[in-house]
């Protein structure tokens, strides 16, 4: 999901920190309406411009995407996906917030030039915009095998992909991704990047049959979307969503299991990047 996507005239944060802004600015307005001191005045003010510059300031100093991943954003933002919905052409509610985005984007990208990954498997595809994202920085040789499971959206996306030379490395699978893991393992495929992205409550099962079916490659490294959940996994259980809850409890088995090291990064909705440890 992109931090705050403007919805007519009205943008709708969905990251912890779009939503942290969004509630300073109430604050910021009940406390100009209250009998509250000046210097109280003052300090919210400035807490909440210390919040609100974070993602701009991200933006503008974060190289820019490409016109390709431009292009693909801009159509996914006009793109009437709720009325697809209602016409039976999506087989569920897509939105416009799902595509990851600018941040995320150069943050994988820079992922697979450090990484020299060369097969990049994409769990959850959407519009393509973290598909291709990758593909731009992979050598002409390599590959990302995108999975996805409404094919309405998968035609979108190669629609898009069309329109870039990187487009050709990206081969999708339109199925469940559970189904088309199974199919990849049995083939023996192996991965060296894999970026998770698709239904939260499957992220376990993800999550274990890469490693227990080989399709992690020895030193693969795996990326996991929406960690943070714009702060269900850390705020009062009882307030989780189903989605909220199933997030908790995969940041909470993966880091119980010893056969890998993880970090959590504050990136948007949370990315957390996985290492299996080879001993
Ligand atoms: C958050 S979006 C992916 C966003 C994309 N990675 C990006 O960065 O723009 C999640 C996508 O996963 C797909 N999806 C959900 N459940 C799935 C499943 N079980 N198998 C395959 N794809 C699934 C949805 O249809 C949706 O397009």
């Amino acid at each position: 999901m992109s931090d705050s996507v403007v919805k007519g005239d009205r943008a709708r944060p969905v990251t912890p920190l779009g939503i942290l802004v969004e509630k300073l600015e109430k604050v910021v307005k009940m406390a100009e309406t209250a009998t509250v001191s000046a210097e109280i005045n003052n300090a919210l003010q400035e807490v909440y411009q210390l919040a609100a510059g974070i993602d701009p300031y991200l933006e503008e100093m974060t190289t820019q995407e490409s016109p390709a991943l431009a292009a693909l954003a801009k159509k996914t933002s006009e793109e009437p996906w709720s009325k697809r919905f209602s016409d039976r052409a999506t087989v569920r509610q897509l939105e416009q917030e799902m595509l990851s985005g600018h941040i995320e984007g150069q943050t994988l990208k820079m992922f697979v030039y450090m990484t020299g990954a060369k097969n990049i498997l994409e769990i959850g595809m959407f519009t393509g915009y973290s598909a291709l994202a990758m593909a731009e920085a992979l050598p002409e040789n390599g590959r990302v095998v995108a999975c996805e499971v409404d094919e309405y959206v998968a035609n979108f996306a190669k629609n898009c992909f069309q329109e870039s030379p990187h487009g050709s490395k990206i081969s999708v699978e339109v199925a469940p991704a559970l189904q088309t893991l199974d199919k990849l393992a049995a083939a023996g495929e192996s991965f060296d990047l894999v970026f998770i992205d698709a239904d939260k409550k499957e992220y376990v099962d993800y999550f274990k049959m890469l490693l227990d079916k080989g399709l992690l490659a020895e030193n693969g490294f795996i990326c996991v979307d929406n960690t943070l959940l714009q702060g269900e996994p850390y705020l009062p259980a009882e307030k989780r969503s189903v989605n909220g809850e199933a997030i908790a409890q995969f940041n909470h088995i993966v880091a119980q299991d010893p056969r890998v090291e993880q970090v959590l990064l504050p990136l948007r909705d949370g990315l957390t990047v996985i290492r299996r440890i080879n001993r």
